[in-house]
């Protein structure tokens, strides 16, 4: 049997951890012959909630799962990593303006981006979960130059997986028949989810759609899911948004389908215009264990605007992050 995979997951004790450790542990991201060891890393008040979730971990007898520890301390935690998912973060609270949230937020990353710096795996891959993804992902990158920018990613998966259902839903087609949707930009309500070059079993998804649907209800309700599932559970997404991780770091490892692509936040190469450097999401495909931006689409006016306002928004946090001092 191969070597296990270290696999580090922060926030372990919260409800996405809740809802991933089980998955991980039982093959689902590095496939079914791949043993992995669990690093939990929590705040310290939060250890003991840590520990609950570690024996249940083990009550599941999990036969690819070698080993579980649990940390307060970033250095330890992300010892030897192979895959981490950044999922504790700061959330915005009451009367919290976004420069105390980036802010916060910027105090979180910045020290875990280090710690992958100085412990890490040389072939460290890292999902950034936590809000707001993309720069958290941008100032986690930062704080890592020995680290490839490349190798620091931001969830859109959960995303794209809302825009192929709502797509579903509408045309009467299952997941299974939908293929390269994309949703540019940033995990906010700024994205722009986008069918021009997706098809429902083969056929081009626009020709099944009215422009009406598309602006009206297809764009507001997919960037906008997030803030819907927590007005429903009183809560925010969380079997969903480890679904989502799952499937980012699995396509990550082990390639994406032939002729699909799946959305990925991944540092810009300056692809479509968007600056270089601004984590972002971008039609991608996996191939030998890289993320490949899918280049040459053509961009209608429509896209070309979508694209646009999720540069500025982006823009405008790097911005205030680099105020902060969090980012060059
Ligand atoms: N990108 C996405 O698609 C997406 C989707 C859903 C949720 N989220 C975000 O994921 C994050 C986690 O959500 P949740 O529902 O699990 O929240 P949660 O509050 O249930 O759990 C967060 C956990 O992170 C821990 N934590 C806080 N600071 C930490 C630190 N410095 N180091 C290690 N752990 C730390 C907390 O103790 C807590 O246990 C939130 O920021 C949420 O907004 C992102
Ligand atoms: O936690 C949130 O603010 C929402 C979450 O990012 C989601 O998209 O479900």
């Amino acid at each position: 049997m191969a070597e296990p995979r270290i696999v580090t997951v922060t926030g372990a004790a919260g409800n996405i951890g809740y809802a991933l450790l089980f998955r991980i542990a039982s093959g689902q991201v590095f496939g079914p012959d791949v043993p992995v060891k669990l690093n939990l890393l929590e705040i310290t008040p939060a250890l003991k909630a840590a520990e609950g979730t570690a024996m249940e971990l083990d009550d599941c007898a999990f036969p690819l799962l070698k080993g579980i520890d649990i940390y307060d301390d970033a250095n330890a935690a992300f010892a030897g990593t192979n895959a981490a998912f950044l999922v504790g973060a700061r959330p915005r609270t009451a009367g919290m303006e976004r420069a105390d949230l980036l802010s916060a937020n910027g105090g979180i990353f910045g020290p875990q981006g280090k710690a992958i710096n100085d412990n890490a795996a040389d072939d460290i891959r890292v999902l950034v979960v936590g809000n707001p993804a993309n720069t958290n992902a941008l100032i986690a990158a930062a704080a890592a130059p020995d680290v490839p920018a490349s190798r620091f990613t931001a969830m859109m998966r959960l995303d794209h997986n809302r825009a192929i259902s709502q797509l579903g839903h509408k045309v009467g087609a299952s997941a299974a028949d939908i293929e390269n949707i994309v949703v540019w930009g940033n995990h906010s309500a700024d994205q722009y989810p986008d069918v021009s070059y997706a098809t429902v079993a083969g056929k081009p998804a626009k020709d099944l759609v009215d422009a009406e649907w598309l602006s009206s209800y297809f764009v507001p309700t997919v960037a906008k899911r997030g803030a819907a599932i927590i007005e429903a559970r009183g809560a925010s997404s969380a079997a969903s948004a480890a679904g989502a991780a799952i499937d980012h770091m699995r396509d990550w490892v082990q390639g994406t389908p032939e002729g699909q692509w799946v959305t990925a936040g991944v540092a810009s190469d300056g692809s479509y215009g968007v600056p270089e450097g601004l984590v972002y999401g971008f039609p991608c495909t996996s191939n030998g264990g890289e993320w490949e931006i899918v280049k040459g689409l053509e961009i209608s006016e429509a896209t070309r605007a979508g694209i646009d306002h999720n540069i500025a928004a982006l823009e405008e946090e790097r911005a205030a992050v680099r105020e902060l001092g969090f980012v060059k």
